[in-house]
Formats: C-alpha cells, sequence, structure tokens
C-alpha cells in the first residue's frame, strides 16, 4: 500500500481541545502550551478562536495568547474567525492565518454558528476575499464529514459540495473534521474519493475525533488516498461544545507514534510532544489521552 512519504501534522490542542473544557484555562497556561509545542518541531499549531465569547467562553482570551506566544518563523499559528467581526480582531492580533469552519449538515451550521450551510458561505467569501489581500493564509474546515450528532449520516456529495466552494473561495487547505468521531475506514475512504474529485488531494487534511476509537484507523485509510495533512491533538485534549459527548481529536502523540513506526517523515519530536501533554494534562488535573504517553510512563 502506498502512504506519502511526509506528512503535516497541524496541532489543535489549544484551540479545538481547550474550548471544550469546563473550567477556564489561564492564558498563561494556554501560553506555555503552544511555546512547548512550538519546540516540537510542528508545522502549525492552532492557537485560538475569535468567537462571540458567549458562545466558547474558553476562547475570550486569544488576543492575549497571541501576544504572549513566542512564535517562531516558518511555524504557522492559526485562529478560528467566524465572521469579519473575528478577522478584524485577527489582524489586530497579528495573525498570519485564519481558519473559517463551515458544515456538511445544516442543523450542526446552525447549532455551531447560528446560520445556514449557504448563509455561513455567503459570510466567509467576503471574509476570505478580505484576509487574502491582507495577505494572510486561509484554511477552510467541513464540519460533520462522517456523521451530525444531529441528522446522523452525510451523503459524501454533501460534504464535497461544501468543500468545493470554501476552495473556490480562496481556502489553501481543507480540513474534514469527524467532528463525532463516528467513521470507520470504507467511510472515511468513500467521502475522500468524492472530495477529491472535485479538489486535488494535496488540499485536503483529515480531522478526525476519536469518540468510536477509529481515529487513527481512518488516518491511515485516507493516507492510503493521499492525504497528508493531519489535524490531532496533544493528549488527545477535546471535544466539541456542539456535538455532546465527543471525544478528542486523535492524540497527536499517537498519530507521530504510528508515522514514526512507518518511516513517515513528520518532523516532530515525540519525546517533546510527550512533555507538552504532561504538561497540560497537570496544568488541567486530568490524566492523559494518548495511550503512548501512558505507556512511556
Ligand atoms: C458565529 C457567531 C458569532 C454567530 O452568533 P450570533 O449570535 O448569530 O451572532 P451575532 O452577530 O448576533 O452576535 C452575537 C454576539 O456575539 C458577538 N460577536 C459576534 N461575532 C463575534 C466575534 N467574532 N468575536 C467576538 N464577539 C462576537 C456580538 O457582538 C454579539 O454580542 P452582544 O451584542 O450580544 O454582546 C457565534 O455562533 C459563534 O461565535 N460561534 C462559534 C462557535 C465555535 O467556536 N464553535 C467551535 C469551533 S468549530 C469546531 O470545533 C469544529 C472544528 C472546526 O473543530 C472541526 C470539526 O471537528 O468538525
Amino acid at each position: 500500500m502506498r502512504h506519502p512519504s511526509r506528512i503535516k501534522i497541524v496541532e489543535v490542542g489549544p484551540r479545538d481541545g481547550l474550548q471544550n473544557e469546563p473550567r477556564p484555562v489561564p492564558v498563561a497556561v494556554k501560553v506555555a502550551l503552544i511555546d512547548r509545542l512550538t519546540e516540537t518541531g510542528l508545522a502549525a499549531i492552532e492557537s485560538g478562536s475569535f468567537v462571540s465569547p458567549k458562545w466558547v467562553p474558553q476562547m475570550a482570551a486569544t488576543n492575549e495568547v497571541m501576544a504572549a506566544i513566542t512564535r517562531r518563523p516558518g511555524i504557522a499559528y492559526p485562529v478560528l474567525t467566524p465572521n469579519l467581526r473575528g478577522l478584524e480582531a485577527a489582524l489586530e492580533a497579528r495573525a498570519e492565518e485564519v481558519a473559517v469552519f463551515a458544515a456538511a449538515s445544516e442543523s450542526f451550521s446552525q447549532k455551531n454558528i447560528n446560520c445556514s450551510i449557504a448563509e455561513s458561505l455567503d459570510r466567509f467569501a467576503p471574509l476570505t476575499a478580505r484576509a487574502r489581500a491582507e495577505g494572510l493564509r486561509v484554511r477552510g474546515y467541513v464540519s460533520c464529514v462522517l456523521g451530525c450528532p444531529y441528522e446522523g449520516a452525510i451523503a459524501p456529495g454533501a460534504v464535497a459540495e461544501v468543500a468545493g466552494r470554501l476552495a473556490a473561495m480562496g481556502c489553501y487547505e481543507i480540513s474534514l473534521g469527524d467532528t463525532v468521531g463516528v467513521g470507520t475506514p470504507a467511510k472515511a475512504q468513500a467521502m475522500i474519493d468524492a472530495v477529491a474529485a472535485r479538489l486535488p488531494v494535496e488540499m485536503l487534511a483529515a480531522h478526525f475525533h476519536d469518540t468510536y476509537g477509529q481515529a487513527l484507523a481512518n488516518l491511515l485509510a485516507v493516507m492510503e488516498r493521499g492525504v497528508a495533512v493531519m489535524d490531532s491533538s496533544v493528549a488527545g485534549l477535546g471535544g466539541c461544545p456542539y456535538a455532546k459527548g465527543a471525544a478528542g481529536n486523535v492524540a497527536s502523540e499517537d498519530l507521530v507514534y504510528m508515522l514514526n513506526g512507518m518511516g513517515i517523515h513528520t518532523g516532530v519530536d515525540l519525546d517533546k510532544l510527550i512533555d507538552a501533554g504532561t504538561f497540560i494534562c497537570s496544568a488541567l488535573g486530568r490524566p492523559t489521552g494518548s495511550k503512548v504517553a501512558r505507556a512511556r510512563g
């Protein structure tokens, strides 16, 4: 079976991981986590969201986080922006990359960003144009690509349609989110096949939550289709505030361990990644969600 020889890992723990924490996480802890992740060799570290603090209180201080982290040239520190107001805040925070987030499910779109899929795309088009005019890169997310917490199964064609629209408006990369973590390998491949019929596979990223323990298997399955960008969360932190019961993304440590074992280059130092996971778990007072970190004890 052929796989890409290199995988780019997008670390989403400081955003997707911490957005769901029940207790406030101090800015200093977030900054210390991101600075530790910077030391690991990761190419991209999603660092926060400029969203409504009423909707996601944990991301309220993203401006303070962005001001305090030590940014290293060559590493991206993207932030989520749901609207032009979010983009203004991102520009003020000197973000160089932003992400817009749509869904392949109407119900999830309403619950997450309070508008229909069509309305969200109408909102993202001027945002993306403005961001690109300011020299920022824009990533596009599609949620619920393998199932929706409200609607159940989602047709691969619906995912391809939204992904195609995000790419057409100028997103350089489309991250395909199994928000609920219900997917299985053959379904993940069928979804990628549908999207790759419209877009180059090089533009696609896989963002798989591990609720049902399928995330690594699904990532391996989509690697076989040529997907070479993967989102993961240190210590398996996270969940989604609008997908009750969803677990975090696949743990970054477990993904790097698997790729190391396959001889696939990531540029990430596994020991430093485990240290970053140990740091955040002790700050949050909880055990790690990474099997590899647990095994290394
Ligand atoms: C999109 C809105 C704002 C619409 O929310 P709305 O209520 O329809 O918008 P609004 O324009 O009526 O604004 C409501 C309030 O929010 C304020 N507001 C408005 N915009 C902003 C902003 N940018 N920053 C700060 N504040 C903002 C606005 O000023 C107002 O404040 P008030 O007047 O009531 O005091 C809201 O629904 C929202 O913020 N949603 C974010 C939800 C979110 O962050 N979800 C988690 C991330 S997505 C995810 O996790 C999935 C992903 C990406 O990981 C992939 C996967 O796994 O599937």
